[in-house]
């Protein structure tokens, strides 16, 4: 804890100016190893001073956690180590120590040079007294935020830092899916990707939102500059400023001493990726959006704008639209992001994709573990594709996890390996039949699911339903699914 009272400098020496000017005396301020962090009159050229060889009454407070209150100083018993007690000018002191629970961690001096000061004072102790207890409380809840923060900041700095260069390949081919829909998207990427326009990626969670910026940052001219991602919801809002703008040295308690690049100017001559937009705290989005405006950031701390060159892309799964109605995001900022808007489509869109991702995943997760498959279950495919994936290709991704760790030295992968929460959602959409019309409906409906929604696939329904197109054509309105 040494450091708090150094790290929070301005705001003790603040507290020892006020209590100075409004009490008539002078005031120090020193932290637990006797280091002057604040003084005023006679101690303010003194500040930042070892005291190691005169405070000999606030080495016995930092000792005993109990104040002090000296009427005679240089004649106290206390004083008779000190070296200047023969020429001490002091007429009165009250020390009092701050604590953060037991520990001390610095003490506030009341000083007087003459008797009427030391007059004044004794007037009415006992208010003094409890006024210097206060402003003790006042500075050691905010010695404990800076704790908080500092703690915050480094367990932050430990961690989420996604800067990744050009040696990682996320590019198109990543993105698995042989849907319409996602061919559509790849297509759409290709053309967006060579401009520099921002770029609103929206989406369900895990439908490959950040997937697909990286890979329109792999396609773009700025695919050997850095991909920098932030995700707006993942940091503390206290620290999204500072992470996204950077600092210049000593801009805020806490900050590291040499500064720090903010993620903008990290991402120059590359993309910056803003995961969950919507999750970004309103005074943060004007400041943005005037980076987008003006193409220059400003570090906490500096007045000097950089220029920056950097791709914008954002993505989220929230209802922005409805969030700007709400008043809880910039209308202005929306607009400025959503220069090209991409939408992923949740997998219960896209059914015809589960088959080749789940072998895509199955590949990954033997090669992981060391595991071999000999056989999937045909069934397995008609249970997948049944199945909603509120989580998309994440749940996908972590359901076939589940099932090749589960699978046996038979290297065969039956619906039985999946996850019991699963098999009963799955199930239930199985089971639940209550006559014959909605038994028809749902049939056709999970047909449409198993196949697919154009031309060819409505074939292959109407043949497995054993009906011809014009009929499969009448029930599709029927039922409200064309
Ligand atoms: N089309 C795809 N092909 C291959 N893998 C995919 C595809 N879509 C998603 N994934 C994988 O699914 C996981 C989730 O994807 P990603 O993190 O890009 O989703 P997201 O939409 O950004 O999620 P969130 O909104 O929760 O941040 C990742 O492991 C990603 O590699």
């Amino acid at each position: 804890m040494s450091e708090v009272l150094k790290n929070m400098q301005d705001t003790v020496v603040k507290y020892a100016r006020v209590l100075s000017r409004i009490l008539k005396v002078d005031v120090e301020i020193v932290d637990d190893r006797l280091n002057r962090i604040a003084g005023t009159g006679s101690f303010e050229n003194r500040v930042n001073t070892d005291m190691s060889d005169e405070g000999y009454v606030y080495r016995t407070v930092l000792q005993t956690g109990e104040k002090k209150i000296i009427r005679n100083p240089g004649m106290h018993e206390i004083c008779m180590r000190c070296p200047k007690r023969y020429h001490c000018e002091e007429t009165f002191e009250i020390s009092t120590p701050i604590k953060i629970g037991d520990e001390v961690i610095g003490v506030i001096g009341f000083v007087c040079f003459d008797q009427q000061q030391k007059n004044h004072i004794l007037e009415d102790l006992d208010t003094y007294l409890e006024f210097l207890d206060q402003i003790s409380d006042l500075i050691s809840s905010k010695a404990l935020e800076e704790i908080e923060k500092e703690k915050t900041l480094n367990a932050f700095n430990e961690k989420i830092n996604t800067v990744s260069g050009s040696a990682e390949n996320f590019g198109l081919d990543k993105i698995l899916g042989e849907s319409e829909k996602i061919k559509s998207l790849k297509e759409k990427v290709k053309k967006i990707a060579r401009s520099s326009s921002t770029v609103l990626i929206t989406g369900e969670s895990g439908t490959g939102k950040e997937l697909l910026a990286r890979a329109i940052h792999m396609e773009s001219y700025r695919a050997d500059g850095p991909f920098v991602a932030i995700n707006c919801a993942a940091i503390p809002e206290t620290l999204l400023e500072s992470e996204l703008l950077g600092y210049t040295r000593g801009a805020f308690t806490g900050a590291d001493v040499r500064g720090k690049m903010g993620k903008i100017e990290l991402a120059h001559k590359g993309t910056l990726f803003f995961d969950e937009i919507g999750d970004m705290p309103l005074y943060l989005q004007s400041k943005l959006l005037r980076v987008l405006e003006q193409k220059e950031v400003t570090r906490l701390g500096s007045n000097k704008p950089v220029p920056v060159d950097v791709r914008f892309i954002a993505a989220t799964n929230k209802d922005l639209e409805r969030m700007i109605r709400e008043r809880a995001f910039r209308e202005d900022l929306y607009y400025r992001l959503n220069v090209i808007p991409l939408e992923v489509p949740p997998l219960r869109e896209r059914k015809e994709d589960i088959e080749q991702l789940t072998k895509f995943f199955i590949e990954k997760y033997c090669r992981l573990f060391n595991k071999k498959v000999i056989l999937i279950d045909d069934r397995l495919w008609e249970y997948m594709k049944m199945y909603d994936w509120p989580g998309n290709v994440r749940e996908l991704e972590n359901t076939v996890e589940y099932m090749v760790n589960m699978l046996g030295s038979d290297g065969i992968i039956t619906m039985r390996l999946m996850p019991r929460k699963f098999m009963e959602d799955a199930g239930r959409a199985k089971d639940d039949i209550d006559s014959l019309e909605e038994m028809e409906a749902r049939l056709i409906k999970r047909a449409l699911n198993i196949y697919g929604r154009n031309v060819t696939a409505k074939k292959q329904v109407a043949k497995k339903l054993g009906i011809g197109m014009a009929t499969l054509y009448r029930k599709l309105k029927k039922y409200g699914f064309d």
